[in-house]
């Protein structure tokens, strides 16, 4: 057999598995192999799994699953990792670098050594949901696709049926039974724990596909400020501190009612490389 190598990567906390296919070619990537990398006991352990490939039409090509096998959306955070391995690896010279993902064209820009910002495509509209039931309480929640599906929740509208700080919020039992009620069956939502009170937001996310709440999340961090801006007022750029206590900052352009080239930048780096030997 041919020798598994791989990257370790991570970006705001959130980590990933990467393989370059120049490297590793004949890889098969199958649900049941991307599980096992993915187990933090029993594999290398990550929040998902991430390919490069040699792209025609663009710097390269991003494949993107959840640590279950999920894949096909957006991941912002696994796009940044991205970016800063094929600038590592030497595969691109320029700071703006372009890129494919699941049929869309992306642009990122490497910033600095350890900041990568990545700029988003198609973000849609927010959906005003007005009852919805948490901690026995009905309360407003934001839906927004992002390139992934996130739902943006303001912890303030559950002043005394929950915790007021953050830091104490449960993120993953409320998640869980928000990401698997009926109301966004069958795909599920990603969940957005987030204070909007002073003027950098603090969020924590529970991510579907990982199925547990994760140190960031970029494209829930995306539809957190975009919330921000269009239901609380905020102006960007929308500053955000994830539960990885890294700084997000999420700017985009406000033209009447519309909000054009919206980005993420962050930390990203890549953290070691090894060889996959007994899974
Ligand atoms: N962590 C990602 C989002 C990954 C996708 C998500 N779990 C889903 O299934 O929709 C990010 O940084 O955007």
């Amino acid at each position: 057999m041919n020798r598994i190598y791989f990257f370790k990567c991570s970006a705001a906390g959130n980590d990933f598995v990467l393989f370059d296919d120049d490297i590793t070619p004949d890889l098969s990537l199958d649900g049941k192999f991307i599980r096992k990398i993915c187990d933090r006991r029993l594999g290398v352990g990550a929040d998902g799994i991430i390919r490069i490939k040699n792209s025609g039409k663009a710097d390269f090509e991003m494949f993107y699953y959840n640590s279950d096998g999920t894949g096909g959306m957006l991941c912002a955070n696994g796009a940044r990792a991205a970016l800063k391995y094929v600038r590592f690896a030497g595969k691109v010279k320029n700071n703006d670098i372009v890129f494919e993902s699941s049929g869309r064209r992306y642009k990122g820009n490497i910033v600095s050594e350890t900041e990568i910002k990545f700029y988003f495509s198609d973000i849609g509209e927010i959906n005003v949901i007005e009852d919805l039931e948490i901690a026995g309480r009905k309360i407003a929640g934001y839906e927004i696709d992002t390139g992934a599906r996130h739902l943006v929740i303001n912890i303030n509208d559950l002043k005394n049926s929950a915790p007021d700080e953050l830091s104490d919020f449960p993120v993953v039992e409320l998640g869980r039974i928000i990401r698997y009620s009926e109301r966004f069956e069958p795909e599920g939502i990603n969940v957005n724990f987030v204070e909007f009170t002073g003027p950098e937001l603090k969020i924590r996310t529970y991510e579907k596909g990982v199925e547990d709440e994760t140190l960031s999340c970029g494209t829930g961090s995306a539809a957190a400020a975009i919330v921000a801006h269009k239901i609380f007022n905020y102006k960007p750029p929308v500053v955000l501190y994830p539960k990885s206590g890294d700084k997000f900052i999420v700017d985009f352009n406000v033209n009447g009612n519309k909000i054009a080239d919206v980005s993420l930048t962050g930390p990203a780096q890549i953290i070691y490389k090894g060889e996959l030997l007994n899974l």
